[in-house]
């Protein structure tokens, strides 16, 4: 009985990977107790978006098998890592970028990073954006200091399921950096390089905007996963995002989505919505993959003020709901893109 289940599931695919999950290896167990099948999927992230469509085609196929009256589904998940890994114990590093600034960056950024934690991944978040550092403000460690660890490296903050390294847990609050382009080289270098980020699935870093040399020398120091470009969808957003979208490809590194912010706004008193920067104006640049549309909400600001990612604070909130969507789905092309190297076959456990 258990080898027609295991067939069973062989007619199963991953909707984005589009192979079966018996040879992706996904089959964690396959058990069947009288008339009841116990299958465990390991998923390869646990921010899976496809999760629920998985979980029926699964149950759809067993239950066709004679003989099965019920079927138990539960799910593991384990991220595969880049085909290079980018730092020892780091699977994925993924940069968060914008042309412009003040589009919501390093909102979507730690946002990103708290739905990723929240579903269960280890995340890690770095605060490259040198100049205007407001991830520990965001997180609400903006007076918390960086301290070593035993082999004298920068221990990384724990805030909300996630550790996070910003300049301004390392600087005077309200003292500006006026330090020139290779110091910050070698600050971002340190960041990377320097800490005990420990095991991560996901290490996301807020850059700062624009193409500046804190980007360049990011993407030349380590292999990243991709970039999430952060926009508003007004024409005068979109020429520096198209920059920013040149400097990726220039540095060959894979974009891996467009996140529209302040895409529209919902009025709280009336329910009409209105779209103040010109809804869907990001899909102007080009064939690239769409992450999601977040709308302007009050409440994301609170609570970006208030030292909680809106993610946690409200997730039920229509703009939390598209961050965790947008999360889901950026975590979902990670796995395409790094499934894609794999050979035919894969061992089954
Ligand atoms: N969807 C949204 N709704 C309401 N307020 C938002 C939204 N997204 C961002 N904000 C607010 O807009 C301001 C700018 O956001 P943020 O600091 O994330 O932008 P940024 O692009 O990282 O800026 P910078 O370029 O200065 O680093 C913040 O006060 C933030 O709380």
């Amino acid at each position: 009985m258990r080898d027609a289940v295991m067939q069973a599931l062989k007619t199963v695919n991953d909707p984005e990977l589009h192979r079966d999950l018996v040879s992706l290896g996904m089959i964690e167990r396959a058990e069947v107790e009288g008339r009841v099948a116990h299958v465990k999927v390991n998923l390869t992230t646990p921010a899976c978006p496809l999760k629920g469509k998985i979980e029926g085609d699964v149950r759809a196929a067993v239950l066709a098998v004679p003989g099965i009256e019920a079927v138990n589904v539960t799910f593991g998940a384990m991220v595969r890592p880049a085909a290079q890994p980018a730092l020892p114990g780091v699977k994925h590093v993924l940069l968060v970028g914008s042309g412009k600034g003040g589009v919501g960056k390093s909102s979507v950024a730690v946002n990103l990073a708290a739905s990723l934690a929240r579903d269960g991944a280890q995340v890690g978040l770095m605060d490259a954006d040198v100049y205007g550092p407001s991830v520990a403000h965001m997180l609400g460690q903006g007076t918390a200091k960086v301290t070593a660890n035993a082999e004298r490296k920068m221990q990384p903050i724990e805030a909300h399921g996630l550790r996070f390294l910003s300049m301004a847990n390392l600087s005077p609050a309200g003292q500006a950096l006026v330090w020139r382009g290779p110091m910050l080289h070698s600050a971002v270098q340190q960041f990377l390089k320097d800490a005990a980020w420990g095991e991560l699935d996901y290490l996301i870093v807020d850059l700062p905007p624009g193409t500046g040399d804190v980007q360049l020398s990011l993407t030349q120091t380590v292999q990243v996963t991709g970039a999430v470009l952060v926009t508003t969808p007004q024409d005068v957003a979109l020429i520096d995002a198209a920059r920013a979208l040149d400097m990726f490809r220039k540095a060959s590194v894979p974009v891996l989505g467009v996140v529209e912010n302040m895409s529209y706004f919902v009025a709280p008193d009336t329910g009409l919505t209105y779209d103040i920067f010109g809804r869907g104006g990001s899909r102007k640049l080009g064939n690239l993959p769409h992450l999601g549309e977040i709308p302007l909400d009050t409440e994301v600001r609170q609570d970006a003020d208030a030292g909680l990612p809106t993610v946690l604070a409200h997730p039920e909130s229509p703009a939390a709901q598209a961050m965790r969507q947008i999360a889901r789905n950026l975590a979902g092309r990670i796995s395409v893109q790094a499934m894609a190297h794999l050979p035919e076959q894969l061992p089954v456990v």
